[in-house]
């Protein structure tokens, strides 16, 4: 990821969007989304937060002919047996809906009591070079938590007005955009992929 040329962030959420930009402006990167280079959301067909986010990477570097950052990511609750995990963003059907998501996820911890709520955001970043690259950078990172039984905050997007961090006593919609990100699963992975790029 030099500053010699852009890259795309295959990404159609906007809260993804907004947390790598505050991730990598202060670097003197900017990352553009891939609606600003007419790339359409794929397919998540695969079975692995890896295998998404590499289709994804490689769809957004092929039609934009740019390297491409690629974010899956999902929640895996213990007490659901790993779901909603790579369906989270579609965990209460289609279209895509943060709010009936996590009424469904409250819905389905309805019995579950506290102590019994454990849960981790997971988060896989893959950067391709060009479309074809065949030695893509993989990192992934998690975040314990638990699940509350009602939302707290208003911060953040997604899940995180449910999920609770023991250490900070905060939901995640309660912690500011720098906390988060110190703290976050994609901000973690991130660091540690800036990392790997610097000796790529
Ligand atoms: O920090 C987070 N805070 C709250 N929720 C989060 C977070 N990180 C992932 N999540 C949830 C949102 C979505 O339900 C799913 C990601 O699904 P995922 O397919 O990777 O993203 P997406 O479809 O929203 O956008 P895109 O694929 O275009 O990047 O996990
Ligand atoms: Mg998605």
């Amino acid at each position: 990821m030099s500053r010699a040329f852009d890259i795309v962030l295959a990404s159609g959420n906007a809260g993804k969007i907004r947390e790598f930009n505050q991730l990598l402006s202060p670097l003197g990167y900017e990352v553009k989304a891939q609606a600003d280079y007419g790339v359409a959301e794929v397919e998540e067909t695969g079975l692995t937060f890896i295998e998404n986010a590499l289709l994804k990477a490689r769809e957004a570097s092929r039609v934009s002919g740019l390297p491409a950052l690629a974010d899956d990511s999902g929640l895996v609750v213990d007490a659901l047996q790993g779901a909603p995990g790579i369906y989270s963003a579609r965990y209460a059907g289609e279209p895509k809906s943060d709010e009936a998501n996590n009424r469904k996820l409250l819905d389905q911890l309805l019995e579950v009591p506290e102590g019994e709520r454990s849960a981790r955001y997971w988060c896989v970043l893959v950067y391709l070079r060009h479309a074809d690259d065949p030695v893509p950078l993989i990192v992934q990172q998690h975040w314990q938590g638990e699940i509350l039984a009602h939302p707290r905050g208003e911060g953040g997007f997604g899940y995180d007005p449910l999920f609770w961090i023991p250490e900070v006593r905060m939901s995640v919609a309660e912690l500011s955009a720098e906390e988060k990100n110190r703290l976050s699963h994609r901000g973690r992975a991130m660091q540690a992929l800036l990392a790997q790029l610097s000796s790529h």
